[in-house]
């Protein structure tokens, strides 16, 4: 495990065992859900946080932009956090993220698919133009009442059932960092209060918990983020 950002010049660090390899940052909201996702399976891996200002060079020989998350199994690469995800509860199939029936894992894609189109682009407006943007905070709203009203149809506490699954796990660093802003959190929960409640049982859940990254370190890597002076290492 690194826990320290590497970065340009410094090299791959001697790894224990090197059969499983997550590439990631701290605070990439897409190398969460792989982590996210490893965890849930207890699965041990070796985590190696790269600095996305200043790319170790091993980052870019394995993803053609320098982006996290990177899987590596075997020496082999696997890029694109959904589809890390899938790979991951392919390999490891239990606990299984999905359910067994095709349709029903039809209908979780469903789900996810529409997050990434309504949720994700909203979120990102939001975060970078403050949550006074009105238009893009009514955005989002719309997308968060799309995915609250799928899981009030599924009747359960999560889209898994009883504990989450791959619909939960893929959705919940964006929803994190949401029910982590006093702001946001304003403008939502008179809106949408079972989504809050959600968010509570999401924010209770062992997984979750193992991987959170508390509200004052959400803020200072966004107001780093925001000011074009990312930190890492806090
Ligand atoms: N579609 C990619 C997005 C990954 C992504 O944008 N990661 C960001 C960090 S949160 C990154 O690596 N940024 C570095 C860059 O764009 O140069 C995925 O789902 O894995």
């Amino acid at each position: 495990m690194s826990e320290k950002h590497l970065e340009a010049g410094q090299p791959l660090p001697a790894l224990k065992d090197g059969s499983i390899r997550l590439y990631s940052m701290k605070y990439c909201p897409f190398a969460q859900r792989p982590r996210l996702v490893l965890k849930a399976k207890g699965i041990d891996y070796e985590e190696i946080n790269c600095n996305l200002k200043n790319k170790p060079e091993f980052l870019l020989e394995r993803h053609p932009d320098g982006k996290v998350p990177v899987f590596e199994h075997n020496g082999r690469v696997v890029i694109e956090s959904n589809i890390i995800c899938d790979l991951v509860d392919e390999l490891y199939p239990d606990p299984p993220l999905y359910p067994k029936d095709p349709i029903e894992k039809a209908k979780d894609k469903m789900v996810m698919d529409t997050y990434s189109s309504k949720v994700i682009p909203a979120f990102f407006q939001v975060i970078k133009s403050g949550e006074q943007n009105e238009e893009a905070a009514t955005k989002l709203l719309a997308g968060l009442t799309l995915f609250d009203a799928e899981l009030k149809k599924r009747g359960t506490p999560f889209f898994g059932g009883q504990q989450p699954n791959m619909v939960d796990f893929i959705t919940w660093p964006f929803n994190e960092r949401l029910a982590v802003s006093d702001p946001l959190m304003a403008l939502i929960k008179p809106k949408l209060p079972d989504l809050d409640a959600y968010f509570q049982r999401m924010l209770a859940n062992p997984t979750v918990k193992a991987i959170l990254t508390s509200k004052e370190i959400h803020q200072k890597y966004l107001k780093g983020y925001l000011t074009g002076n990312v930190q890492y290492d806090f």
